[in-house]
């Protein structure tokens, strides 16, 4: 069996009167790709902060290939690629300078990262803007310079808010395969929040559906399609029915 290298058991945390998450159980094995879904403010980017050890849960435990995120988290965060919804680079500073600065912080050196740095931006089609500053870069082309500086040092973990909002179909397709590869080669651990079910179902070995703060539905995509005889499976009907089934169990 393999080893969950993400595992949350019990966790909860409010701000102020708004529970984002209420005893959420949640298991991630190595080498795996797995979808957080659910409604706007279910709490998938709560949960991804937490696993960064960003915020501490009120109670419950994280554990991130076996360390604490809130003890442990500049060993947590040396692990991680991070894409979040603010792309948190440096604006006045060119696509190389934000990536060479992350590189080193890293510890990469750099006839490594040149190398990386134009090998990823090639497969993002901006290596001709390398020298640019990120100001002025539509929202789609920050988005990418984002996900190169997440790739960069082949993360054992990615997290990734929205990582498919506002890129282009090819770029979609090339973030796709890079993915993949991390996964499967470097065996590294992809999570990744999104509300595009067609893309889940390219991609993910395993999806969560978040409600209200807890995780209501976990499987793997191999186990689903096996389940619903192969070609006819359908994450979205699946995911309607299993909202529509809460929102019921929510009346009663
Ligand atoms: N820093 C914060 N301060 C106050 N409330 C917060 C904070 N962060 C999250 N929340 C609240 O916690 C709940 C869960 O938010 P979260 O961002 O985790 O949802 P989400 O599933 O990522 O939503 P979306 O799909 O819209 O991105 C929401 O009600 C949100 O308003």
């Amino acid at each position: 069996m393999r080893m969950a290298f993400i595992e949350m058991k019990q966790v909860s945390k409010s701000f102020g009167s708004v529970q984002a998450l209420n005893r959420l159980d949640l298991d991630i094995e190595q080498g795996s790709i797995c979808a957080l879904l659910g409604h706007n403010g279910a709490g998938k980017t709560t949960t991804l902060r937490l696993i960064l050890g960003l915020l501490s849960p009120d109670s419950g435990e994280v554990a991130v290939s076996g360390l604490n995120p809130e003890t442990d988290g500049d060993e947590v965060r040396r692990l991680c690629g991070v894409l979040s919804e603010d792309t948190g680079l440096y604006e006045p500073l060119s696509v190389y300078d934000n990536l060479s600065y992350f590189a080193r912080l890293y510890g990469m050196k750099r006839r490594d990262y040149d190398a990386r740095i134009d090998t990823l931006l090639a497969r993002f089609n901006i290596l001709d803007k390398k020298n640019l500053a990120v100001k002025g870069f539509s929202t789609g082309m920050k988005k990418k310079v984002a996900l190169v500086r997440a790739l960069l040092h082949r993360p054992r973990l990615l997290l990734l808010d929205e990582p498919t909002n506002g890129l282009d179909p090819v770029s979609i397709e090339r973030l796709r395969s890079m993915l993949k590869e991390l996964a499967e080669e470097n065996g590294a651990t992809i999570v990744l929040t999104t509300h595009n079910l067609s893309e889940v179902e390219r991609i993910a070995d395993q999806i969560a559906i978040l409600r209200q703060g807890r995780n209501i539905f976990t499987n793997t995509l191999d186990t689903l399609r096996r389940e619903t005889g192969g070609g006819s499976f359908d994450l979205e009907r699946l995911y309607m029915k299993i909202e529509g089934q809460a929102d019921e169990d929510g009346r009663d």
